[in-house]
């Protein structure tokens, strides 16, 4: 089958567990997806007829599968939304991006300060809505930025908009992109964390943009994009992409938002050829990372909802893949990502039967599969399962 069409939907960090190394990542065992409906029975009947039920451990409910489905497995060295990302179009990440379990070393904040001309309060493993509370009252005072890290290769600047404003964070975070966090210090992303409000009433606003380092090879996007293919990014994906090879890109600040620019763009885009790429993060920044169980398995039931209205739109030229970069598990220690397969389903009105894609030995089978479809070679990583799809 080809399509003229490819919308990914990535379901941000809702894993299957049962990845083969998840022990080395200190992670075997995890299984978001499975402990969140062990918790909550989730209600997910879309999701279902996709094939959700035969790749997750979720309570069992017979439903006629529509859809093709399996699982995809990391072979990416980090668990990080990066790694995953740039593995599903192709650059699995062979090396670790560094990470800072003892927060940032003294050498690099003198650095940050030279370059940038802030001090800066914090520079600790923290955990981002905690941190803005506990550390306010001295960022209001100092007027210096709140620095911070967590498991993930990330280095986070929070401030409030009254104290440094907007624009003002984007360029301490640009300068640090560029030439604070460079060579042994290259980490994946720099975070800009903008928030407002009161003490004890903080609250993180949609401006969150995050700074990307840039890949060492070529990715499906810049492929597509020569070929002259539509690539319209929706959320984090230009981002987390380093914008390189969208022809599109349209910023949003959450899972709803995200679905109706998905449905936009795929309405305005009917006469092209090309990918469309939506990344849904509430799952992972509004549940995963804060140990929410009921709150993340209701936002897999509201997606699950949005999803009733968005497959009728689809059209027999159209495919539609649902996956996820990497687990966070609600119900394991810590609160970071992790190491987990992901769901791989797909679906298009042409299908005329179900089929198991099976487990796929990387993320890079998707991006494969991509430029299969629009006859295009030269990525290094994958196996197309275009000619499973029946
Ligand atoms: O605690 P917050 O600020 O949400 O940070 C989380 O968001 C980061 C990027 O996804 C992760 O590394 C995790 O630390
Ligand atoms: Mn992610
Ligand atoms: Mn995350």
């Amino acid at each position: 089958m080809k399509f003229n069409r490819i919308i990914v939907i990535v379901m941000d960090s809702v894993g299957a567990g049962g990845a083969p190394d998840a022990a080395k990542f200190g992670d075997a065992g995890a299984d978001t997806y499975g402990h969140i409906d062990a918790a909550v029975p989730l209600a997910v009947p879309n999701l279902r007829r996709l094939g959700l039920g035969k790749v997750a451990h979720i309570h069992d409910v017979p439903t006629d599968v529509v859809g093709a489905y399996g699982l995809m497995q990391e072979i990416s060295a980090g668990k990080d939304t990066t790694s995953g990302h740039w593995e599903f179009m192709g650059n699995p990440v062979d090396n670790p991006f560094p990470t800072f379990p003892d927060a940032f070393p003294k050498e690099l904040m003198d650095l940050f300060t030279a370059k940038t001309g802030y001090g800066y309060i914090g520079n600790e493993i923290a955990s981002g809505t905690e941190i803005i509370e506990r550390l306010g009252p001295d960022h209001f005072r100092t007027k210096q930025p709140i620095v911070y890290t967590s498991a993930d290769s990330v280095f986070q600047i929070a401030a409030h908009n009254d104290v440094i404003p907007l624009e003002e964070l984007y360029r301490i975070c640009d300068i640090t992109r560029r030439e604070v966090c460079v060579g042994p210090y290259e980490v994946g992303r720099i975070i800009a964390r903008p928030f407002v409000g009161e003490q004890g009433r903080f609250v993180r606003t949609g401006d969150r943009r995050d700074y990307s380092r840039l890949p060492k090879r070529k990715m499906v996007f810049e492929y597509l994009k020569e070929a002259g293919c539509c690539v319209v990014g929706v959320g984090k994906i230009g981002d987390i992409y380093a914008h390189i090879g969208l022809t599109e890109s349209y910023h949003t600040s959450n899972n709803g938002e995200d679905m109706a620019e998905l449905t936009k763009q795929l309405l305005a885009h009917r006469r092209d050829k090309g990918l469309l790429m939506a990344n849904f993060v509430d799952f992972d920044s509004q549940y995963g990372h804060r140990r929410d169980v009921a709150g993340y398995a209701k936002c897999i039931e509201d997606f699950d909802a949005a999803l009733g209205d968005f497959l009728p739109q689809l059209q027999d030229d159209e495919l539609l893949v649902i996956t996820a970069d990497h687990g966070n598990d609600p119900t394991w220690r810590g609160t970071d990502h992790t190491r987990e397969r992901v769901p791989l389903l797909l679906y298009s009105p042409a299908f005329a039967e179900a089929v198991d894609v099976g487990i796929r030995q990387t993320y890079a089978d998707l991006g494969m599969t991509i430029m299969d479809n629009f006859g295009l070679t030269g990525l290094e990583f994958g196996t197309s399962f275009l000619n499973e799809l029946r």
